[in-house]
């Protein structure tokens, strides 16, 4: 295949100590030596080497800036191709200045993720290894980042390499009964199916079961901050944001909109949302705030409830209860400091004991003890996972559960004595579905729709 050659900036743009251009491709060494100006020509020098110059107009040789240039021999390179990197001065008009003028240099502009794509494509990477760069990047807390970075690695390719390994193997069995259909031999091979059967589902199933939980620590589990007004709800958030995200007031009704801020407890990433408190208002705009919490609250994952433990319940608050129980609810008595007047026995009648957490937010009471009721809700009070392979994007699950479907009707088929024949057509399904996680017959226009995610230069 003849690749042409691209360039992009790889670092984003705004003030920075340094920014990068990459550039790929059998052009790149040549393109990059036509505006270098340093000791050596980049033609000659061994691969894997930094080198200190300048870049300058290669016809008025105006000098544009001064630079280190790194040239990587293709195959040895990120994306297989000849690949030369040019670090500038940070900033806006450097890295421009530079990217103009390579682009003068029959290199072309690089579309976002192209990079990944010939590394996918030369053989570098699978294809969820090239979707886990997309997460890598993204990743917004430290376990996310760790299943990503695993996934990069290959962690996932490797235990669906494994599945499809055991599935052709399986399918070479069946091949030999058909083609040498001996009555005894049959036999075996419905048992050999099954079997073979029920232990690829027992992997797709363990690997579905992530799912869940690799999503939670990719998105962040959406975490509705809710309460009747003046409880404590926007000095909770501001606890757990470490900062003052919110305004916090003695007047009732001073949260008017939801406020929106990404916060990790105890490694669990959290989309905590503080809404307005909950009750009757003629104020148009804090009515508005109150539709908006109520909207919060019925799409939260996780329900943060705060009450105000120096005056008692009001019904308000007891609808509120109502309303929660089907939720995933923490109980927070705030105002720990103040003398107590709320009827702890009410709300020890609708939540567990480990779900009510006694908090002064004012004195900076009971964090420790709430951090320990999100986590202990989320992961059974298991907090390692690193171990493990967590599948999070979503087309790797909907291709793991047709690949269960699969196997599920060829389990169902040899347990009936559906001819071996028919049955191979499911199992060959199932191997071809986990083949599309790997990026093995996949169409373009779906490699091009993966790699559109990616910013520029990546
Ligand atoms: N400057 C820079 N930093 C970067 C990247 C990059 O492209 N450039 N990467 C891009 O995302 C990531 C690193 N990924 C990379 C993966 C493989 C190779 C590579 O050249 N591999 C060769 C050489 C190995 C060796 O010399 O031992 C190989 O495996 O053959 C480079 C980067 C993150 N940091
Ligand atoms: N004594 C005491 N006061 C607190 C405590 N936590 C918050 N407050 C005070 O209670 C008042 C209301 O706090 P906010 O965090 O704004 O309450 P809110 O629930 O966000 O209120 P709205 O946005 O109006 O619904 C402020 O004056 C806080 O300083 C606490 O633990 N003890
Ligand atoms: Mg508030």
């Amino acid at each position: 295949m003849i690749q042409d050659t691209i360039a992009a900036i790889s670092t984003p743009m705004g003030e920075g100590g340094i920014a990068v251009i990459r550039i790929s491709g059998d052009e790149a060494v040549a393109a990059a030596d036509r505006i270098f100006f340093g000791k050596s020509e980049l033609g000659v020098v061994p691969s894997h080497t930094v080198h200190y110059g300048f870049i300058k107009h290669p016809l008025t040789l105006e000098r544009v800036d001064e630079v280190l240039v790194t040239v990587m021999k293709a195959p040895k390179s990120f994306t297989m191709e000849d690949v030369v990197e040019i670090s500038c001065h940070g900033g806006f008009i450097s890295v421009k200045k530079v990217l103009d003028l390579l682009l003068e240099q029959q290199v072309r502009l690089a579309e976002p993720g192209e990079f990944t794509k010939r590394a996918y494509l030369n053989g570098r990477i699978d294809l969820s290894q090239a979707e886990a760069v997309i997460d890598l990047i993204r990743a917004k807390s430290d376990r996310a980042h760790r299943i990503a970075l695993k996934q990069a690695e290959g962690s996932l390719s490797t235990n669906i390499k494994l599945l499809r390994h055991n599935l052709v193997e399986l399918m070479a069995h069946i091949e030999v009964n058909i083609d040498y259909p001996e009555h005894d031999v049959e036999e075996m091979t419905n048992a050999f199916i099954t079997n073979s059967c029920t232990q690829a589902l027992g992997k797709i199933e363990q690997l579905l079961n992530t799912a869940n939980q690799g999503k939670i620590l990719r998105e962040g589990i959406v975490t509705a901050i809710i309460g009747k007004p003046n409880v404590g709800k926007s000095s909770l958030m501001n606890t757990l944001a470490q900062e003052n995200r919110a305004i916090v007031t003695e007047i009732p009704g001073t949260t008017r909109d939801v406020i929106e801020e990404f916060v990790t407890v105890n490694g669990i990433p959290l989309k905590l949302l503080d809404t307005a408190g909950i009750r009757e208002t003629s104020d148009i705009v804090e009515r508005i705030g109150v539709e908006k919490s109520k909207g919060a609250l019925a799409d939260a994952d996780l329900i943060l409830l705060v009450f105000n433990g120096s005056e008692k319940l009001e019904s308000d608050e007891l609808s509120l209860i109502e309303q929660l129980k089907d939720k995933q609810t923490i109980v927070i008595v705030n105002k720990l400091d103040l003398p107590q007047q709320i009827e702890n026995d009410i709300l020890a009648g609708h939540f567990p004991a480990e779900r009510i957490v006694m908090m002064s937010l004012l004195e900076q009471q009971g964090i420790a003890d709430l951090e320990k009721a999100i986590a202990s809700l989320f992961f059974s009070g298991q907090v390692e996972l690193n171990d493990q392979t967590y599948v999070s994007n979503v087309r790797h699950i909907a291709l793991l559960k047709k690949a269960k479907i699969a196997i599920d009707d060829a389990f169902e088929a040899a347990g009936a004595g559906v001819p071996i024949d028919l049955i191979q057509i499911d199992i060959r399904n199932a191997w071809e579905y986990l083949g599309e996680i790997i990026g093995d017959s996949v169409g373009e226009s779906l490699i091009d729709q993966i790699f559109s995610q990616f910013c520029l230069g990546k």
